[in-house]
């Protein structure tokens, strides 16, 4: 049962915005939240236990701020390249509209395609070009209180009596299942790599490459994948427990639509903004950790003093702040960058703050932002003119933005790395390298292996060798062959 507190203020907003809906004749979210004790809720576990196919979501930010939604109360979809502005336009009519009892309004958490000119594989069916998603339950854990938010959508002609009720139910139905969260049982997985990938992630580096030493392009980032099968469907709760414990330093989400799961644990901050404050980063340069201290800082300063990776990384300073300059009043950057030291890899970070314009819309400068050549290239238009033409992937929703909002337009917008997309008993993986003049596809490759160990560790994979082993250029073995 909803505790006397929170049914009395979800009554009350329903039947508040039935009026507002009978005024304006249009569908009005109606949101109710009352604190809740933050311990009692263990928030992987309670989306784990989410009923089959119902879509839930996942945030835990780097911070002490994560929440868990289960369940859909209002949802806008868009299609093709308006799909910043179309979902921007929607959230800023519903969230205006809204009518909120408690002290949280309603959170919508959403995911866009990296590429909406690319066809959808059947893959990511289940994942559109854009979605804005105002779960029906949230449990939100921020500044050591947790807050429960109820919403749901309400037109003239909604039935308040019977709603109230129908949320009630479907609310205790829920927190039983968080008493039964998904089994932990070993699904036992195996890794394998597809023959034709090395010679294909080689042929198309040195693509790549060549391109670039044409002058036609000065970046892209060229992305593969490995697939992972598992002896029974993934436990996703102890998937998502492990990502949380082994990446301090990432957010860790997860969005679950139509029985498929797209989780990550991502270090790359595209767009936080609260009252008109913004933050980002450019982060590109890579390289692995050293086994002990000292080899970690021998290979630390190798990345600082590379020319490549420090022109890999400038280009994403560069046009980060070219993309920011229209929509602030002030930015302020690190004067270098630095290093950002993760359990497997280190990149090279340079941190950007400021305050945006007044009106600036989150959605609408994250689109402005997607893709950063991070993960798009220089220039943007003929990278992805080659990524159309020669990566055989269909990036669905990684390294696109994912994250949330709130009603005053504040909210977390991070860059979908270091990713899978789970589906029963197979989990795709995807990684992605920036290539520049005198990337060179061997250590390319090791570097996507840096990458995936991410997802590969949480899935359980114990060791997912990083092994330097030359790529034989040519390759026509016809077998499986483990990393
Ligand atoms: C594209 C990915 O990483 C990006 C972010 C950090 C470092 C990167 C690099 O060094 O290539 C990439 O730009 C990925 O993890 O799939």
């Amino acid at each position: 049962m909803l505790s006397d507190f929170l049914a009395i203020r979800l009554r009350e907003a329903l039947q508040g915005a039935r009026r507002q809906a009978e005024r304006h004749g249009e569908t009005v979210l109606a949101t109710a939240s009352a604190p809740v004790e933050p311990s009692a809720f263990d928030l992987p576990s309670l989306f784990a236990s989410r009923p089959k196919r119902l879509p839930a979501f996942l945030w835990l930010g780097t911070g002490d701020h994560g929440m868990v939604g289960l369940d859909v109360a209002w949802e806008a979809v868009a299609q093709g390249e308006e799909r910043f502005s179309a979902i921007a336009a929607a959230w800023r009519r519903t969230a205006k509209n809204a009518v909120v009892s408690g002290e949280e309004g309603p959170v919508a958490l959403g995911g866009f395609r990296f590429d909406p000119r690319r066809p959808t594989s059947e893959l990511w069916r289940g994942f559109p070009d854009a979605v804005l998603s105002v779960p029906r339950f949230v449990l939100r854990l921020r500044h050591g209180r947790g807050q429960v938010i109820v919403s749901d959508a309400v037109d003239h002609a909604t039935d308040i009596e019977a709603r109230f009720t129908a949320l009630l139910d479907a609310w205790s139905r829920l927190r039983e299942l968080n008493r039964n969260p998904d089994s932990t049982e070993s699904a036992m997985p195996e890794l394998r790599e597809r023959p034709g990938d090395r010679p294909a992630w080689t042929a198309l580096v040195d693509r790549a490459v060549a391109t670039i030493g044409r002058g036609e392009l000065e970046k892209v980032v060229v992305a593969r994948t490995v697939d992972m099968t598992f002896s029974a469907p993934v436990p996703t709760g102890s998937v998502l427990d492990r990502l949380r414990d082994a990446n301090p330093k990432a957010s860790v989400f997860a969005f679950e639509r139509h029985g498929a799961c797209f989780a990550g644990a991502t270090p790359e901050t595209l767009l936080t903004m609260e009252n008109h404050a913004f933050q980002t980063m450019a982060l590109a340069g890579s390289i692995g950790r050293g086994a002990d201290p000292d080899e970690d800082g021998r290979a630390g300063e190798r990345l600082l003093g590379s020319a490549k990776d420090r022109r890999e990384h400038r280009l994403v300073v560069e046009t980060l702040r070219r993309a920011l300059e229209p929509f602030c009043t002030e930015i302020h950057t690190d004067a270098a960058p630095t290093l950002h030291k993760l359990p497997r890899v280190q990149h090279l970070m340079t941190r950007f703050g400021g305050r945006v314009r007044g009106g600036t819309s989150l959605i609408e400068l994250v689109g402005r932002l997607h893709p950063t050549p991070a993960v798009g290239g220089v220039s943007l238009e003929t990278a992805l003119d080659f990524l159309r033409r020669h990566e055989d992937l269909d990036r669905g929703w990684y390294a696109s933005p994912v994250g949330w909002i709130d009603t005053d337009g504040n909210g977390e917008f991070m860059v979908a790395l270091r990713s899978a997309l789970i589906d029963g008993r197979r989990a795709t993986l995807f990684a992605g390298c920036g290539l520049v003049a005198g990337s060179e596809p061997d250590s390319e490759y090791r570097e996507t292996l840096l990458k995936f160990v991410t997802m590969a560790d949480a899935l359980g994979l114990r060791e997912l060798a990083v092994r330097a082993v030359p790529a034989p250029r040519t390759q026509t073995g016809t077998r499986p062959r483990p990393l």
